[in-house]
């Protein structure tokens, strides 16, 4: 299966969705103040900090769901704001919180549905006729998630793991450029959660741009590059081991935290459950 199918470019071109000095109010509350932050396909980037901090209302801005209030959003050196929804939703594709799959679907319509992102009537009636590079995408996208061997059951028959795949098949069956996921790791258990991570890491290694909002460090820590936010703002963005730091942390999160490096990677561990002083 030629991944190229439906793409404009198959693999990492190096296009860019970025946010330029974004202020986001959620009602009166200003969620989002000045951030400017880029993302890039070939790159897993995860966005981390507190509870409140501001992720998901940056997550949904950089998808066009939230408008604006200054700043802009530019997606492959494009205004987002002079994009069609429809080419826009083709572009990059969400994985929300906690998303709800039709229990009574079988897994593979349901990956199907994500080959008509924003091109589907009320949900059920595809706008343009089904064909061969649709069913060529759809199962490219159960081979690439393990979700082909269970393609034939009800979605209410699958574990929450299972589930998250499925939703993550359904995603990628698009063949966006970006896949911004919010918690994509919520209520996994601890091989789920990192399965969901192995698998937007590979997509990432094949050109896709991943922006995950995560609240677990350490699997954060497995990103390419981080964006810690607090109170609406960047506090810090970059490479694990630059964001991931006691100072950033203790900031962001009031916490005192000790570093330990496992397998090249940084491992936070709360001050409380660290043996002996911070370092
Ligand atoms: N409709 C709203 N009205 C008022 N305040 C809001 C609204 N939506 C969000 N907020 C506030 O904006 C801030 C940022 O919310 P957001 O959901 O983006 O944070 P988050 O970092 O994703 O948080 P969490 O990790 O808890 O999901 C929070 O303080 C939240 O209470």
């Amino acid at each position: 299966m030629n991944r190229a199918v439906g793409r404009q470019s198959p693999v990492a071109s190096g296009g860019t969705l970025e946010a330029l000095d974004v202020h986001v109010r959620a009602g009166d509350f200003p969620a989002v103040r000045g951030v400017s932050v880029s993302f890039k396909e070939g790159e897993f980037a995860a966005i981390v900090g507190p509870n409140g901090a501001g992720k998901s209302t940056l997550l949904r801005a950089l998808l066009g769901l939230n408008g604006v209030d200054s700043g802009e959003v530019r997606l492959l050196d494009r205004s987002l704001r002079g994009w069609a929804r429809p080419e826009r939703a083709r572009t990059v594709a969400y994985l929300a919180q906690d998303e709800a799959l039709p229990g009574d679907a079988r897994v593979r319509d349901v990956v199907a549905l994500g080959r008509g992102a924003g091109e589907w009537r009320w949900g059920l009636i595809p706008m343009r006729p089904w064909t061969q590079v649709d069913e060529e995408a759809v199962a490219d996208a159960l081979k690439r998630t393990d979700t082909l061997r269970f393609a034939g059951r009800r979605v209410a028959e699958l574990s929450g793991g299972e589930r998250q795949r499925v939703s993550l098949a359904r995603a990628l069956a698009a063949q966006p450029r970006f896949l911004l996921l919010d918690e994509p790791t919520n209520h996994l258990d601890l091989a789920y959660g990192l399965d969901v991570i192995r698998h937007v890491r590979a997509e990432a290694a094949r050109g896709l741009g991943v922006v995950a909002v995560l609240h677990d460090l350490n699997l954060a820590a497995r990103a390419n590059r981080l964006v810690l936010l607090n109170a609406g703002q960047v506090v810090a963005q970059g490479a694990p081991d630059e964001v991931l730091t006691p100072g950033n942390l203790l900031t962001a999160y009031g916490v005192r935290v000790r570093i330990l490096w496992d397998a090249g990677r940084p491992l936070v561990v709360p001050e409380d459950e660290a043996e002996g002083p911070t370092g």
